[in-house]
């Protein structure tokens, strides 16, 4: 398993104070944004600012992500070339809609960093097959669920029905190439209970992670994509029932257990142990 994406928080990189605070916060990633978050006049500023904020480091075991603004933008290339050798763990590309700007990225970077794509368009949405075969360095795919509503012209509301098949599409895709997959942002701020029925949601669809706006909902998505006790307890017990053991199939605890249940046990123990700090 690749290391815990459970909370990737966003915060403008024009805001040296999210900057200093984000040091000290308990998310698994950190995702500076020069993106819709930056107005445009604020652009130059903010991509001078993530790279000083990655130049001097102290990001402790939180992966540095920055989100650029799309290639296809008047501020695309000079993003990608100010991020050249600059030591980041990855670069988010927005509204990925086509293999091709992958691999626009990926020459303008070179080997590194890794790329995660935020899939956030109808085409982007239709080409996810074309898109997680491309290589190119390509690790984790962003739902953008407010690009999503906002192109579909949807009305997602607290169950976020009219996103599900674009959610679900998005876990199948990733899966289907071995990517890992985080969660749209949730808009709420100040409502923790909402946004730990957002993050359930996002990990019984198959998620990995959610990515975040507030230091608020670090706790609540940290929690819930962590394995519970009882999870942990009973991958344990299996992990045990298998030891020596040549069936392919057993019974424990009233219950049909067969070896994908192992291998999914081994993951869980992985992820708890990765996440206990
Ligand atoms: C949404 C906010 C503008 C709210 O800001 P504010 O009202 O100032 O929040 P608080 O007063 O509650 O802040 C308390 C302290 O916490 C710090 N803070 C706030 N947010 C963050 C953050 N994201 N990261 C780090 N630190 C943060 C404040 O500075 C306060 O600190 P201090 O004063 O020292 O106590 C704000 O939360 C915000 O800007 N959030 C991030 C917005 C963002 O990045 N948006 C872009 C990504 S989302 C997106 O685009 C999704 C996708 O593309 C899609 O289409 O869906
Ligand atoms: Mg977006």
């Amino acid at each position: 398993m690749s290391r815990p994406r459970r909370s990737a928080l966003f915060l403008p990189a024009s805001n040296p104070r999210a900057i200093a605070k984000a040091r000290g916060l308990d998310c698994d990633a950190v995702i500076l944004d020069l993106e819709d978050a930056v107005a445009p006049d604020a652009k130059a500023e903010a991509r001078a600012a993530a790279v000083e904020a990655v130049r001097q480091g102290d990001w402790g075991h939180r992966e540095i992500v920055v989100r650029v603004n799309a290639v296809e933008t008047e501020w695309g290339a000079t993003d990608l070339a100010a991020l050249v050798g600059s030591g980041i763990d990855a670069v988010l590309l927005p509204k990925l809609s086509s293999p091709d700007t992958l691999a626009q990225a990926r020459g303008a970077l070179g080997d590194r960093p890794a790329l995660w794509a935020m899939i956030e368009t109808p085409r982007g949405v239709l080409d996810l097959p074309r898109i997680v075969d491309a290589g190119q360095g390509l690790a984790v795919l962003v739902a953008g669920t407010n690009d999503l509503a906002k192109e579909l012209r949807c009305r997602p509301g607290p169950d976020r029905t009219a996103l599900l098949p674009a959610l679900s599409h998005i876990v199948i895709a990733g899966r289907a190439a071995g990517l890992m997959v985080l969660d749209g942002v949730s808009n709420v701020i100040g409502d923790p209970d909402a946004v730990e029925a957002e993050c359930r949601q996002g990990r019984d669809l198959g998620f990995d992670g959610k990515s975040l706006i507030h230091p608020s909902q670090i706790d609540p998505a940290n929690r819930v994509f962590s394995p519970d006790e009882a999870e942990v307890e009973w991958a344990r017990k299996i992990v045990a029932a298998f030891e020596g053991e040549e069936r392919g199939v057993i019974r424990l605890d009233g219950q049909m257990v067969e070896r994908l249940h192992l291998a999914d046990a081994d993951r869980v123990l992985k992820i708890h142990r990765a996440t206990r700090r």
